[in-house]
Parts: structure tokens; sequence; C-alpha cells
């Protein structure tokens, strides 16, 4: 396998081949259970567990428990733990940086997913304490960036994308919004760059509605996955999975 291979369980995150990921974003467990059993019906093949939409996140146990339960739902597919920051779009939440860190490590600790997703703009020694638990747990790490109101400059998304390869993520991921549409090519853009450039796989899409069409399009410029709806969208201009399968399946050579 190629250093810009990254398999968990029995799917390969690379790019240049159609990956889907649905999120579930319930506020608690039987919510959780209900998007799960939606989503699994769907066949993705990586699922995500939007935790800053969880409203017992701050009760570590709480999390662990329901980790394990949506484990069991979800067969063989495997899991993204993410606690989105409210500067990078997700939701309010009870704990601080270190009471997120020290959930993640746990997290991590008692296997109870299979990657982790954290933003690359976190001190890096927060960074670093994830990033060693995970490794001690064989749990993978994405590194990520958000910028919900606009595009940033090519350099800068790129830059982004670099500085998670340099902090030694497994995944570099990056979800801008566009005003216009050569925001949505730039993405396109940096993607091709990052793709051929990087030594790790990459993750990347424009948001909103103009920017759908990177969700539909992104892998093959060597977007590693796409995320879409499931049971609920988890952000803007996400179109539902049925959608984006039919549409792969016209666009790979496979079909
Ligand atoms: O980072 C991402 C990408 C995303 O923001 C999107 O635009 O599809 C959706 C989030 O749930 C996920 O954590």
């Amino acid at each position: 396998m190629s250093a810009k291979e990254v398999k968990v369980r029995n799917t390969v995150l690379a790019g240049g081949k159609p990956t889907i990921c649905s999120a579930m974003v319930g506020k608690n467990q039987s919510e959780l259970i209900e998007q799960a059993e939606t989503i699994v019906t769907k066949k993705p093949d990586v699922v995500e567990w939007r935790v800053d939409f969880f409203e017992n996140i701050a009760d570590a146990d709480a999390v662990v428990n329901t980790a394990s339960s949506i484990r069991k739902k979800l067969g063989d597919l495997p899991l993204i733990f993410t606690i989105r920051s409210i500067k990078e779009g997700g939701q309010e939440i009870p704990l601080d940086e270190s009471g997120k860190v020290e959930l993640l490590k746990k997290v991590c600790e008692t296997k109870s997913t299979d990657l982790i997703d954290y933003e690359v703009e976190n001190d890096k020694a927060d960074i670093d304490a994830i990033k060693q638990a995970a490794q001690q747990n064989d749990v993978k790490v994405i590194l990520s960036f958000h910028n919900f109101n606009e595009t940033p400059s090519e350099k800068e998304m790129l830059n982004k994308l670099e500085k998670a390869s340099a902090y030694k993520a497994d995944i570099g991921k990056l979800a801008v919004m566009p005003n216009n549409m050569s925001d949505v090519l730039s993405v396109l853009q940096i993607t091709q760059t990052a793709h051929t450039d990087l030594d790790i796989p990459v993750i990347t899409m424009s948001m909103g509605v103009d920017g759908g069409l990177t969700r539909l399009v992104g892998w093959k410029f060597g977007s590693a996955l796409t995320f879409a709806v499931g049971s609920k969208s988890s952000a803007p201009g996400q179109i539902p999975i049925e959608v984006v399968r039919q549409l792969e399946g016209y666009l790979s050579n496979d079909s």
C-alpha cells in the first residue's frame, strides 16, 4: 500500500476512486442509533459521528457507551469521531479544549473509533497528544481545516494541507465556502496539486450549492472521501448518497 493510501477496516482511502462518508448528527443515543440504522441501508464506505451535536458530550462514559452501540450497528464500516469546534462551523459544547483533548484520547484508548478528526489549527501540543494516543491504539488521525465564510487563496489552502502532512496526520482535510465559481475551481485545483505532491491522502470539498459539484467529482481530482447525506445533512451543500453513488458509477472506468 502506498503512503498515499490509508486502509481502515476494509475501506481504502486514497484519491481517484469514489468513496463516500455519511454523518450522524443525533443529540442522544436513540437518535444516533436510528440515524446509524438508516445510514447503513444506504451503504456508505465510512460513517462520521459529529459528537459536537451530542447533548451528553461532557459525560465521557456516555460518549464511549454510545460509540460502542453505534459500532455494533455499523458492522465493519469505519467510524470517524469528530468534535467540530464552533470556530470551524461546529456546535457550542460544554467542554474546553483540554476537556476535548482528554475525551479524544479516551476514545482512542477505549478503541471506540477508527478515525479521529481534529483541526490542524489547534495547538501543536494537543495535536501531538492526540496523535500519540491514536497511534498507540491503531486509530487514524485526520487533521482538518474549515472556513464556512469564504475560500482562502490557493496558497493558503495548500498550506493547511501541507501543515497536516508536516504534523504527520494520516489524512489532511479541507472544507471551504465559495463566493463564486472561481473559488470552486480553486478547490479542485489544489486538490489535484495536493494529491500529486503530498505524501498523505487529502479530503477536500467546496460547500454550499455552488460547491456541490466538488462533492460529486472531487475524487476525480484526488479527494479521498466525499460527504453525502445518508440520514441528515451535516454541512451545507451535501447531496443524497444515492445521487452521488449513481453519478460516481457513470464516471468510473469500471462502469
Ligand atoms: O469536515 C467535514 C466536512 C463537512 O463539513 C462537509 O462539508 O461535508 C461535513 C462535516 O460533518 C465533516 O466533519
